[in-house]
């Protein structure tokens, strides 16, 4: 269970430049939920999901994980338990490197002689039967470089190394936004699949409304560094975009303005 309580996050503090990313941000996920997080630009969502990695400065308040207060627990204590996918395809996995060998990488199984050696028939078995979940045939190409799969299928192997091992909870930073809406549709339905499987805990920042309602079993709403709804049950199940809109009308009195929001 992540457990967010009152943070405050500013950045260039005192300074001309200063922002107030989170104004008081307080979240609970329950363990195994699937959470969406929507929101216009610079509305708080990234430094959100940092706040959870350990990359953002807590300046007040506390983050706590399965219990354990993690606020001031460096970025690689937290690597282990919490794994994140990025927008660009190209973060997750190193590209001169071949599935396998990244897969044996993300299990930390390198060795002095070199990880290439340590790659067990065992584990080949195991990260061909892993692949094979995603239907890309990822299966019999497990010795090419990460570097000659397109972007979708790269970003597939994120998301699956990223579910792959201790962690417990998966941060998707608009993991399919820098894809084509046919390869995103897919790698969101692979998204789907591993979550469930895997009963992770799983945080998805999303431009699109549509892709945060039909998404997860729960929505929150960003806007100028404080959540102003929180979705579920039966309540999200009937909401169309144009509900949210609605919505963020009679809370902000204002219409939403961020088009990428509306188009997404
Ligand atoms: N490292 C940083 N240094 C200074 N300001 C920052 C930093 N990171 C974020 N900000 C500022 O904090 C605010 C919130 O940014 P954040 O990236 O969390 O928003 P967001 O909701 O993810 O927006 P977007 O959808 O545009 O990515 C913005 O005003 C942003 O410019």
């Amino acid at each position: 269970m992540i457990e967010i309580k009152d943070v405050h996050v500013t950045f260039n503090k005192g300074t001309p430049l200063e922002t107030k990313a989170l104004r008081g941000i307080n979240l609970t996920v329950p363990e195994g939920q699937f959470l969406t997080v929507i929101g216009s630009n610079g509305a708080g969502k990234s430094t959100a999901l940092n706040v959870l990695a350990g990359l953002a400065p807590v300046e007040s308040g506390s983050v706590r994980l399965d219990g354990q207060d993690i606020t001031n627990w460096p970025v690689h204590r937290r690597a282990r338990i919490i794994s994140r996918v990025f927008q660009d395809p190209k973060m997750g996995t190193c590209e001169d490197l071949t599935i396998m060998e990244n897969f044996a990488l993300a299990h930390g199984r390198t060795k002095p002689r070199g990880f290439r050696f340590a790659i067990e028939k065992d584990m080949r078995e195991k990260t061909a039967e892993r692949v094979k979940v995603l239907g890309l045939g990822l299966e019999n190409r497990l010795d090419d470089k990460v570097g000659l799969l397109s972007g979708g299928q790269r970003q597939a192997v994120s998301l699956l190394m990223a579910a792959t091992g201790p962690s417990s909870v998966l941060l998707l930073d608009e993991h399919t936004a820098a894809l084509d809406p046919k390869t995103a549709d897919f790698v969101l339905e692979t998204t789907r699949t591993i979550v469930d499987r895997l009963k992770l805990t799983a945080v998805m920042v999303t431009h699109s409304m549509a892709q945060a309602l039909s998404t997860g079993e729960r929505t929150v709403m960003f806007h100028r560094g404080k959540i102003i709804f929180d979705a579920s049950g039966e309540e999200r199940a009937g909401m169309a975009v144009e509900d949210l809109l609605h919505l963020f009308k009679k809370t902000q009195g204002e219409e939403l303005s961020d088009d990428s929001l509306l188009l997404g």
